[in-house]
């Protein structure tokens, strides 16, 4: 005989994700505490105190019920797992409230469960779990806990500004706009904007309205939306307003993207680039000109001096980078030639090739959205002349830049998803020559990376 003490969880523990998340706090919490603790065991699916009858904490907080043990005696062993309910009690309240319910059988009062229940649940421990592998950005979304704050950034105004680390290709923001609306002269937008504004909720119109207007005066809606707006698509004349999105500034390297998911109607912000905790995020908002020519559009457009870190290089530098970005524009120009891809198709994916390296010198592998659509016109090459082996590496090639800079849901990598599988059902295949036909199948299996890279851009056959 002996008198039992312990803690209850009542009600139980779900296996939604804030209790599993709570739960997982709570046992490292306990982990920590007692790192130096040789009593305590961490065994594979539980942790085990060796103390009085050995009280237990699954990993899984949803099988948990009860830790208790008999705690009565004036041996060392009685009053060590004593003080170890009772911290393990105090600690469990503070992560769980009065879910937890301390009970003493020596002051007659008993626990919630039935023993046999509690029992079975001990046992249930034991039975291992087969671990699902979720993303810690996906758990922090769920939970509502976004992973930037908005801060105010020296010359620019409010920003977003990364609270963790972020990995390359994590979604940092999803969101529908207040409003969307065509680009027109501000004295036709201004009633337009005024008759959907009025239309919003009052929560909208204040998020509208707190808005930056770098163009105040007599079309003040119009100033908020041209400040603002986002395209809805690469250069799509109708543009979106957000309350979050809008607050991101402009970096001529920028380290996401954005993106508008016409499926379903909303604005995507992915990461390019690993960002680092207390690092600003930034997306792009003009088109990769040189500098003097993207100095005077980001003035004329959205009223500001960029003086971003590619703005800022010294001179040789930024010379550098101004040769590099006319080469782009320049090879973009003759890779989008419909009668070169028709005549000299391997001129074109030799150009594709040149682009590929300029970009990843200028942008230092952040251009996912301009090498999705490179790999995109080089899938095209390849299979107007019939050649579905390249095209299929091509089109893998821009499924999984799409995937980066725009996630798995957007049409657009959906699309080069299916042609990666099945290229023969593009609507050009074969269409200007059959010269170069090839099968899946043919895609080369034991060429090392350079000469993989060689057959790929048509270097050697
Ligand atoms: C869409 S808003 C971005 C959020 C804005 N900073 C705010 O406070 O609401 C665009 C405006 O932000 C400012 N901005 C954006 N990027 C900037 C940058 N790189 N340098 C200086 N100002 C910038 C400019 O005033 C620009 O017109």
């Amino acid at each position: 005989m002996g008198i039992d003490a312990g803690f209850d969880m009542v009600p139980r523990l779900s296996k939604g994700v804030v209790d599993r998340h709570n739960w997982d706090r709570f046992i490292n919490f306990i982990k920590e505490h007692y790192k130096d603790d040789a009593q305590i065991e961490i065994k594979p699916n539980y942790i085990i105190f060796k103390a009085g009858e050995h009280p237990i904490l699954p990993f899984e907080g949803h099988k948990f019920l009860r830790f208790s043990s008999k705690v009565s005696g004036p041996t060392a062993a009685a009053t060590r797992v004593e003080s170890y309910i009772d911290t393990v009690t105090r600690i469990a309240k503070v992560h769980f409230g009065s879910r937890v319910q301390y009970w003493n059988e020596g002051f007659d009062h008993f626990g919630n469960y039935d023993w046999n229940e509690v029992h079975e649940s001990i046992r249930s421990y034991e039975q291992v779990r087969h671990a699902v592998v979720i993303s810690p950005f996906l758990l922090l979304d769920k939970l509502g806990i976004p992973i930037f704050e908005i801060k105010d950034i020296l010359g620019k105004g409010k920003g977003l500004v990364a609270r963790f680390n972020i990995s390359k290709g994590t979604r940092i923001l999803v969101e529908k706009p207040l409003l969307t609306v065509r680009s027109m002269p501000p004295n036709e937008l201004e009633p337009v904007l005024a008759a959907r504004l009025k239309a919003l909720s009052k929560a909208s119109q204040r998020q509208f309205l707190s808005l930056r207007n770098n163009f105040p005066g007599k079309y003040p809606f119009s100033g908020i939306v041209k400040t603002n707006a986002l395209p809805c698509g690469p250069g799509s004349p109708v543009g979106g307003v957000y309350p979050t999105a809008c607050l991101i500034n402009h970096s001529c390297i920028p380290n996401s993207h954005h993106s508008w998911n016409s499926n379903v109607e909303h604005e995507t912000i992915h990461a390019v680039r690993p960002i680092e905790a207390g690092e600003e995020i930034t997306i792009s908002y003009d088109r990769g000109d040189p500098y003097i020519v993207r100095q005077a559009f980001l003035n004329e457009a959205f009223g500001f001096d960029c003086n971003c870190s590619g703005c800022s290089l010294p001179p040789s530098e930024l010379q550098a980078s101004n040769a590099r970005r006319i080469l782009i524009q320049g090879l973009d120009d003759t890779i989008g030639d419909p009668f070169r891809m028709m005549v000299s198709p391997k001129e074109v994916l030799g150009d594709c090739h040149s682009l590929l390296q300029v970009l990843e010198e200028e942008y230092g592998g952040c251009a996912t959205a301009s090498s999705a659509r490179l790999y995109y016109d080089a899938f095209q090459v390849s299979i107007t002349h019939g050649d579905q082996a390249r095209a299929s590496v091509f089109a893998e090639r821009a499924y999984k830049a799409r995937v980066v800079c725009e996630g798995e849901d957007s049409p657009e990598t959906q699309r080069v998803k299916s042609l990666a599988l099945k290229p023969s059902e593009h609507s050009s295949f074969g269409l200007c020559s059959t010269k170069w036909k090839t099968t899946r199948e043919m895609v080369p299996k034991s060429l090392n990376t350079a000469q993989f890279e060689k057959w790929l851009f048509g270097e050697q056959s």
